[in-house]
């Protein structure tokens, strides 16, 4: 017999695109950045509990195939309509319900995963990280991106970090200019910062093959700690063989989403450390199960973003906390690139670290006037 249960139903769900502008252009091998376009997710159930999410990605469609046009299209037709009157207290429904009818686009289903944890939360007053099984760790350290495009600009904003205490390991973002070119710039920042910072690259598979053995030699001559998808996501053997070839550890970023790519990487060595996305999973429980992969094959794990606001990045942070390992850190620097925020609180980052909040939810509130001033469809034009 079916029984009616009590539970909470869910009644609406709203997806808002919001253009913020950065601090400086942000350069990476496929785009630069002068904005940042977050798709805010809004999920009301009838016990008056409102749960919240962010979608992000980088430069419209030039970094991923999920635009946030078409995150807010995929959520207002199609994924709307599956979730309206369902249970809110089972986000494992939910979720598996929307995954029967919406194939891939899993940055609106990790918006929706994150509203429906936050909400969760809010209703048994305990923190996303609880739901996810507790938090192994309650801060998070986070490195920062130079990416200005400009070598002394770069080593003054990093030395300006070291001097505050805010970052120690910075990420460089290659693969635009010639390999030669990309080697000096990297040489000439590890150089000036020596041992008071480590240093990355993420090449954003800007490179092939045969570039990357030639030349990752050179990045391990400049003190470089280790590369990020260095070569086409798709280029799984040649990932491997990359791997194989050299000491420095080499992450996976771009080509691992889910557990089963993550199987897959893990069976042919084709990488050393997973960048663990929310957005590429599917949600904070989502990037769970590819770290247990990961985890399983003793491949390390690093806490990555797609430049999230405050909501994506305080939920990955909860995710990222309940990692059993989380050996490389994490990136979680995005909302520190906004010149503003949709939020009450903005995330902030002290001592090189994020602290992970414990209230009720995700511990993130929306501003309404900034989010009134900053929605594309602005309803308002002065901030209160
Ligand atoms: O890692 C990426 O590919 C995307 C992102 C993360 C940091 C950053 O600057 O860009
Ligand atoms: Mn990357």
């Amino acid at each position: 017999m079916h029984i009616k249960s009590n539970r909470p139903c869910i009644t609406a769900l709203e997806a808002i695109i919001v253009d913020l502008p950065t601090i400086r252009e942000h350069r990476l091998a496929m785009t630069t950045m002068s904005r940042q376009t977050l798709v805010i997710v809004r999920l009301s159930c009838d016990d008056g509990i409102e749960g919240i999410g962010e979608a992000t990605t980088i430069g419209g469609l030039s970094y991923g195939d999920q635009s946030p046009e078409s995150i807010k299209l995929t959520l207002d037709h199609y994924v709307n309509p599956l979730v309206i009157g369902m249970d809110a207290t089972s986000v494992n429904a939910v979720l598996a319900k929307v995954d029967q009818s919406v194939q891939g686009n899993s940055l609106a289903k990790s918006a929706l995963e994150t509203a429906l944890l936050d909400a969760q939360g809010k209703r048994l007053g305990a923190p996303v990280h609880a739901l996810l099984g507790g938090a192994v760790r309650n801060s998070l350290p986070v490195l920062w991106t130079l990416a200005s495009g400009d070598s002394a600009r770069d080593i003054e904003e990093a030395k300006q970090l070291l001097d505050i205490r805010r970052h120690k390991v910075f990420k460089l973002k290659i693969g635009k200019r010639s390999p030669r070119q990309d080697i000096e710039h990297v040489a000439a920042i590890k150089n000036a910062l020596g041992d008071r910072a480590e240093i990355t690259v993420d090449i954003n598979q800007a490179w092939s093959e045969a570039t990357a053995a030639r030349h990752i030699p050179d990045l391990q001559a400049a003190g470089v700690m280790l590369v990020e998808q260095p070569i086409a996501r798709d280029n799984r053997r040649g990932m491997a063989r990359i791997a194989r070839m050299f000491n420095i550890p080499i992450m996976a970023d771009e080509a691992i989403s889910t557990p089963a790519d993550m199987f897959d990487y893990a069976s042919d060595g084709a990488a050393d450390i997973v960048a663990l996305k929310i957005a590429k999973s599917g949600g904070p429980l989502g990037v769970i199960r590819v770290a247990a992969v990961a985890d399983a094959a003793g491949i390390g794990c690093y806490g990555g973003t797609l430049l999230e606001g405050t909501i994506g990045s305080i939920a990955s942070a909860h995710a990222f906390a309940a990692c059993r390992r989380l050996e490389w850190g994490t990136e979680l620097f995005g909302p520190l690139l906004l010149k503003d925020d949709i939020v009450v609180e903005r995330a902030s980052v002290a001592e090189f670290e994020l602290a992970v909040p414990d209230a009720p939810g995700l511990g993130v509130a929306i501003d309404e006037d900034k989010l009134a001033f900053y929605r594309r469809d602005k309803t308002r034009t002065t901030v209160a």
